[in-house]
Order: C-alpha cells, then sequence, then structure tokens
C-alpha cells in the first residue's frame, strides 16, 4: 500500500512494496512527500447531505461520485464512492490483490500535478466490508466528452488544442515518474475541466505503477475502454507507455473530429478506421467537427491529425514518446494562436485604412481648396509649393494603402506590410525539415514544418470491426469483431470477443465503458 492514514494535514509516510529493494528506496528519499488526509465516514456522510441526488455528480463504472462541502465550506472536494462491486484490478496468486479504489489512492498519494485531478484524502467505510472511499479535487465543469459531444457551443480549435496539450502534458508526468505510471485508461470522460477551464486527466482505477517486469504488471490482465484500448495490448508483457500514447492518439481524434472513438452511426465505427485513410489522402478538412469546420491556419488541422495517426500506428515502436507529442502540440498551439494575433493586426490595419482613407479625402479637399488658390492668386508661388507637398502625402498614404509599394515610407503603410506578412503563408516548400516561408518576393525565413514524409507512411490501424453486439439477457453483452475468433467471451484475453456487465445503460454508451476483465 502506497500510504497511511494520517489525521487532519499531517503528512503521510509512505510503506511501498516497491521500496523494499534498497537501491529504489535510496531514489525515494528524495521525493516529494505527499499529503493525504484521512476523513471519517461520518464527516463525508455530513458534507454530502447522505450522499443525496442533490450532491451526486455522476457514475462510472467502479461506483458514484458525490459533491463534498467540508471544512465548515472551505474545502469543497468530490467523493468516489464504490457501489456495486469492489472487484479487485490486479488478481494474481503472488501479487495483493487491490481494488480500484485502492489502486487510485495509492497512486495517486504518488504522483501529483497541476495537470491531475490530485487526490485530498480517504475514508473506510468500516460498517460496509472496508470499502475505501475517494476524496479528490472538485472539478466544477464537467468532462471533456461533455463538452465535444453535448455542449451547445463546441469549443473552437485554440481551445481543443490547448486541452490536447494539457492532458499530454498530463501523461507526460505520468510516464517521467519513477518508476512510471500507465494510466491505461485515457479516455474524453476520464477528463475533467477545472475552475479555470483547464483539462485535467482523472480516474487512476485502473492505473499501474512500475516497470515493466515488475511482477505487478506481470499478473495484471489488461484493461481499458473499447475504442481507446491499444490493439497491441494483449497481454500484461505486451503494456508500455505506449499504450496510453495509442489512448491519447485515439482521444485527439475525438478532439479534432468531435465523433466517439466507436460511434455505431458511422462506417467504420471505429474513429481510427474512418479518420486515417482519409489522413492518408490528405484529406484533413474531412475529418473535422463539422459544427466548427477546420481551422483558419490549415497547417494546424495537418499538423494535429499526422500527430494523432502516429499515435494510433499499429507499430508500438513507431508511435511517439508523449514527451515529443507535447513538443508537437506546443508548436500546434502557437500556431493556432496566431490567427487571433493575425485578425487583431487586420482590425488595427482597417482602423488605419480607415483614417488613412478620411485623411485622403481631407488632403484631396485641401489641394483642391490650395488649387482653386492657386487659381485664384496664380502669381503666387508660395501657395503653389504648399499644394505640391500636400499631394505627395497623399500619394505615400495611397500607396500603403495596397500595401505593395516596397519604397513607401509612411508608418502605416509599414504596418500594412508586416502585418500581412504574419502568419501569412503566401508560398510553402515542404521539405525534409524545415519549410521556406516566402513572405516578400525574394525574402525566404525558414520555419520548423511536421515532416510530411511521416503522414505518408502512417499505417492504417485494422482494428477489428465490430460486426455483432449480443444482449445476453443478463445485463451481459457480447461483442463480436471480424477477423479474430469468437470462442470464448469470460477469461479469454482475446479482444475479439468481450463480455461486459453492465446495468441500466444504454447500448451506445455500454461501449464506451471500461473492460475489466477480458
Ligand atoms: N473530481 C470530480 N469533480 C467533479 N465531477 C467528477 C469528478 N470525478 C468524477 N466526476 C463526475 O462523475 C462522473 C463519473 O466519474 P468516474 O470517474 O467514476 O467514471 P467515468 O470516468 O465517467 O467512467 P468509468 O468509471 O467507466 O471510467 C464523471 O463523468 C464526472 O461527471
Amino acid at each position: 500500500m502506497g500510504y497511511l492514514s494520517c489525521n487532519a494535514e499531517s503528512a503521510i509516510a509512505t510503506c511501498d512494496t516497491y521500496n523494499w529493494d534498497l537501491r529504489k528506496k535510496k531514489k525515494a528519499k528524495n521525493r516529494r512527500i505527499i499529503c493525504i488526509r484521512e476523513f471519517s465516514f461520518h464527516d463525508l456522510t455530513t458534507a454530502t447531505n447522505s450522499f443525496s441526488a442533490d450532491c451526486f455528480l455522476g457514475k462510472g463504472s467502479h461506483g458514484s461520485v458525490y459533491k463534498a462541502v467540508l471544512d465548515d465550506g472551505k474545502l469543497v472536494a468530490a467523493v468516489k464512492k464504490t457501489t456495486f462491486f469492489n472487484r479487485p484490478s490486479v488478481n494474481c496468486t503472488n501479487c495483493s490483490t487491490t481494488s480500484p479504489a485502492e489502486n487510485e489512492i495509492e497512486i495517486l498519494s504518488w504522483v501529483q500535478s497541476p495537470r491531475l485531478v490530485n487526490l485530498i484524502g480517504f475514508c473506510v467505510d468500516y460498517k460496509h466490508g472496508n470499502k475505501k472511499l475517494l476524496v479528490v479535487e472538485y472539478m466544477p465543469n464537467g468532462s471533456l466528452y461533455d463538452l465535444l459531444h453535448s455542449a451547445s457551443r463546441p469549443p473552437g480549435w485554440s481551445t481543443r488544442v490547448r486541452f490536447a496539450l494539457q492532458i499530454a502534458k498530463a501523461i507526460r508526468t505520468l510516464h517521467s515518474s519513477n518508476p512510471p505510471v500507465i494510466h491505461r485508461d485515457v479516455k474524453s470522460s476520464n477528463i475533467l475541466i477545472d475552475e479555470n477551464h483547464n483539462a485535467r486527466l482523472s480516474d487512476f482505477g485502473l492505473a499501474l505503477r512500475g516497470h515493466v517486469e515488475d511482477v505487478k504488471i506481470k499478473c495484471t490482465p489488461p484493461a481499458g475502454t473499447l475504442g481507446y484500448l491499444d490493439p497491441r495490448y494483449l497481454a500484461p508483457a505486451d503494456l508500455s507507455t505506449k499504450s496510453d500514447v495509442f489512448s491519447f492518439g485515439i482521444l485527439l481524434l475525438e478532439i479534432i473530429s468531435g465523433r466517439n472513438a466507436i460511434d455505431l452511426n458511422y462506417s467504420p465505427p471505429s474513429v481510427v478506421d474512418w479518420a486515417v485513410p482519409m489522413i492518408k489522402h490528405g484529406d484533413f478538412g474531412g475529418i473535422c467537427d463539422r459544427r466548427i469546420g477546420p481551422p483558419p491556419d490549415p497547417s494546424v488541422i495537418r499538423q494535429l491529425a499526422v500527430l494523432a495517426a502516429r499515435c494510433v500506428r499499429s507499430s508500438v515502436e513507431k508511435r511517439p514518446e508523449i514527451s515529443e507529442v507535447v513538443e508537437y502540440l506546443k508548436v500546434v498551439r502557437k500556431r493556432v494562436q496566431s490567427p487571433r494575433i493575425w485578425s487583431n493586426i487586420q482590425r488595427r490595419v482597417r482602423c488605419a485604412e480607415k483614417s488613412s482613407a478620411q485623411q485622403v479625402v481631407e488632403m484631396k479637399r485641401q489641394v483642391l481648396d490650395a488649387s482653386e488658390e492657386v487659381v485664384k492668386t496664380s502669381s503666387n508661388s508660395r501657395v503653389s509649393r504648399v499644394g505640391s507637398r500636400r499631394s505627395r502625402r497623399v500619394s505615400s498614404v495611397s500607396g500603403a494603402e495596397y500595401g505593395s509599394s516596397a519604397t513607401t515610407t509612411c508608418t502605416a503603410g509599414d504596418r500594412v506590410m508586416r502585418s500581412k506578412s504574419i502568419g501569412s503563408v503566401s508560398e510553402m516548400r515542404v521539405g525534409p525539415e524545415v519549410a521556406l516561408v516566402r513572405r516578400r518576393p525574394g525574402v525566404a525565413v525558414k520555419m520548423p514544418v511536421m515532416r510530411l514524409s511521416k503522414s505518408r507512411s502512417v499505417g492504417v490501424l485494422r482494428s477489428p470491426q465490430l460486426v455483432r453486439c449480443n444482449n445476453k439477457g443478463n445485463g451481459g453483452y457480447v461483442f463480436e469483431f471480424n477477423g479474430k475468433s469468437s470462442a470464448d467471451s469470460r477469461g479469454t484475453s482475446d479482444v475479439s470477443k468481450l463480455l461486459i456487465s453492465f446495468d441500466e445503460k444504454s447500448e451506445r454508451k455500454m461501449l464506451e465503458k471500461p473492460i475489466l476483465y477480458f
């Protein structure tokens, strides 16, 4: 167990089996101590108004979540209460058994980050088989799933890219911890939105901490959510951080397209089978969420799509590390933000042009006045010179209006020229590492771009397609996929046929639920 109970704010010590190895213990010494509180069941009952419907936030496959107001209103938290089962997520004769709630407490007592929904504390319900309740940070703005699929105003590209970057950073935090944490259930309903509208990764019920050679990892059967699950993760030994990268790729396709990972309303239902062929053919617009259309800068969707396709490659080795994904998304983020800067500049230019046009009218009027004066007093040379100077100013302003003259000297004109060159790619030649972006004739600037050759070499993941979904009448369903045997359902690690039990759920919703046992 990775945590010990403690009173209120006191820090906790850890007695993790991982640290029984002395060498690892030394490294663990430098680890930041995370404070976790133990709450009494009575405290949580009061804080959730006896787990009333008013405080109910949602239901997952492990139980229900309630809003809790603690510490005389100073702390608002979410309480996860396991309801209908407490099956162990690890089940092996050589390993200790751990329930999803215990597993989540153990993982989150080791890793904390502003990009995660962090653990505040826990509670043991002694009256009901010592079940553990989790107290985690409260996320008031729902899940990314709700935002993408139910919100009346779907998020724009800037928000989507920001969320994608934040989720990638969250996964990077897990993968870079020592030993690494593999989440195994990265999906849109596990991305919650905090009070500052930032995305956070939640739900560590299936997460595993350790190295691939560790006994615990070797004993843990594959798990995840259908549609997000790495098709190469068929046995415990197949687990790697790249499984999370695959799930992230699916999530990225969902963020781009606004469609579900598996949606029977589409053909093919799998988002990978639907999107990757389009990406391969360069039809990036085809995978964009129709409600918002493609982003103004076409390189944004191209880079996002190619990145997603790389993450879902069938070859585990060819998928990028999550740290690489973070770096790519940082570049995309800058690009998606530039249209905003560009539109601001355009607005300023329009204002400048408007005032310039007014100036032109004014100048013309003054020129006319002056000429009239010249006509009237043709013998007066001084007036004539004033008139010619004014007309010079007029001509320089009108040259700036079109922004084409390199010899334009007026300030407003200069602004027009510079603003047009920002983000406006008039010609792009894609090379192996850089693109030459021609901003003005004869001036080429090197800009980093994603290699297009990578998008060409992206393998199409031939994940099995759902061909049948049989209701067994006992709350269980059998999912059959083509191209695979459909011999046995329970107790097999074959993803071709899965038996998942759920209650009160629609068939479509069930497809998004985690598979706990194969
Ligand atoms: N920390 C939180 N703050 C606010 N709401 C939350 C929080 N955690 C969960 N919820 C809400 O409760 C719902 C259920 O969460 P939970 O993590 O148990 O299941 P899930 O992720 O939706 O599904 P599954 O357990 O199948 O992965 C979520 O969809 C979300 O709306």
